[in-house]
């Protein structure tokens, strides 16, 4: 692969876009395959898994404790498909979580079942990502951790093969992962677990939605708030899990910078396999990007998102959908009436501190962005070419890119630190623009 350079052009469209693109699988759905198929008492197979640095990190990691993954094509010959084999987990370990926020929660629980001790390590920005609720939560569950008392990595999990459970209270206002890390490794706990949020808000729903969704479909017992539960209470009951034969939906949050281009450039852009029924938070993109101008058609083949010309503002709680601000923010950027983007105070605890680094981008090239308490006061405003910082996150190099589209002289930096999720994505980028 030719390597990419320091400073990216993002190409500007020449024309309304007009393309079928293939995005590859879901980050969060492939990370939650892969810890379910690790616990579970028989072997498991992932078609279409995400192969991208998180993924990697995720699979690496678990075989680092002893679970083996071949990756190689599924059992009828098509496609790629991962199979995992399950065994007893051991340390010692070194995990490197990366900046991965899936890696750094998911797997404490996971490391806490192990024979064994397992340090876990990251990336400098890992080191500030909220990971207390995890921590004094396994501490409660019976688990012994070292870590420099902050909350936070890095740390060494001292597995002692198993773990009582029970009940816990957690506060997690700051990640919803909090509450999917400790239901992922319950079904392996002696006793389950109680997990009850005690915080005042509980970002990304729909993610907890995926973790309960995944959990049952692999056997396990989960009683939710939504079934009947206590309101922010949910319970796992201890149970072997089975092993699945699992394909891996396609990242709709990634699917979003290629949706927006329709949208900018009032063109159309297909995504293949949309399912039509999911949990992952990208789907809420076709009611935003609707209510910003565009209009969606969920058929057989996948997703149409046909754009007007026209670009409206939004007034919108992404709360529950926090990984698409910065793709929202980019298309409200280009839009001709202002927005308002609510319930996001979390994003700054992100892969950066969402909120300062898209309110600083976007009025380096001339926009008018402001911070609130939650979220992003964006008014739209001409701008002009210069470079787009990303900060080592994804998603700020994909929002740059959607700006370049409509904006001459837009240089992404460091446009490579997408392949977090998304392999490729230069290639796919112009591949879709035809350049
Ligand atoms: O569980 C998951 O797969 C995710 C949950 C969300 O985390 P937060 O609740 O920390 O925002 C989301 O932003 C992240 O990209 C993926
Ligand atoms: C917040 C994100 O990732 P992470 O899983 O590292 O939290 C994201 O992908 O937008």
């Amino acid at each position: 692969m030719p390597k990419t350079p320091a400073l990216w052009p993002a190409p500007t469209a020449s024309e309304a876009v007009d393309a079928t693109v293939h995005v590859p699988g879901s980050k969060s759905v492939t990370n939650r395959a892969l810890v379910l198929a690790a616990l579970a008492s028989e072997p498991g197979w992932l078609r279409r898994p995400l192969r991208s640095r998180d993924t990697l990190l995720m699979a690496e990691a678990l075989r680092a404790m002893g679970i083996e993954i071949e990756e190689g094509v599924g059992p009828d010959g098509t496609g790629e498909a991962w199979r995992v084999l399950p065994a007893g987990l051991r340390g010692p370990a070194t995990v490197d979580v990366g900046n991965a926020g899936t890696v750094m929660r998911f797997l404490p629980p996971v490391a806490a079942l192990a024979d064994g001790a397992v340090r876990f390590d990251g990336d400098p920005r890992a080191y500030e990502r909220p990971l207390h609720g995890v921590i004094d939560a396994l501490r409660v569950l019976g688990a012994r951790i070292d870590d420099d008392g902050r909350g936070a990595l890095p740390l060494t999990v001292h597995g002692s093969g198993a773990l009582d459970g029970g009940p816990v209270e957690i506060d997690a206002s700051s990640s919803s992962q909090f509450v999917s890390a400790l239901l992922l490794s319950a079904p392996r706990f002696n006793q389950g677990v109680e997990v009850r949020h005690t915080g005042s808000t509980l970002p990304s729903m729909p993610h907890i939605r995926m973790t309960v969704d995944m959990l049952r479909a692999v056997g396990a017992q989960v009683d939710t708030p939504e079934s009947g539960g206590e309101p922010n209470v949910w319970r796992v009951t201890p149970g072997a899990l089975l092993g699945r034969d699992l394909t891996i939906e396609p990242d709709l949050s990634n699917a979003q910078p290629f949706l927006a281009a329709a949208l900018v450039t009032g063109g159309r852009v297909l995504i293949p396999d949309w399912p039509a029924r999911t949990t992952q938070p990208g789907d809420r993109l076709r009611e935003i990007f609707t209510e910003m101008g565009g209009s969606c058609e969920l058929t057989d083949y996948g997703l149409v998102l046909t754009g007007s010309g026209a670009i409206h503002g939004v007034d919108v709680d992404l709360g529950d959908v926090g990984e698409l601000t910065p793709g929202i923010a980019a298309v409200a950027a280009l839009a001709d009436s202002p927005s308002t983007l609510r319930g996001v105070a979390h994003l700054r605890l992100h892969e950066t501190d969402r909120l300062a680094a898209l309110t600083k981008e976007i009025n380096e090239l001339g926009g008018d962005v402001t911070e609130t308490a939650d979220g992003l006061h964006i008014r739209p405003r001409p701008l002009h070419g210069g470079t787009f910082r990303t900060y080592d996150d994804h998603r700020m190099a994909t929002a740059g890119a959607i700006i370049g589209l409509a904006v001459a002289g837009v240089q992404i930096e460091n446009v490579a630190t997408t392949a977090k999720t998304l392999p490729d994505f230069p290639g796919l980028w112009t591949g879709m623009l035809g350049v």
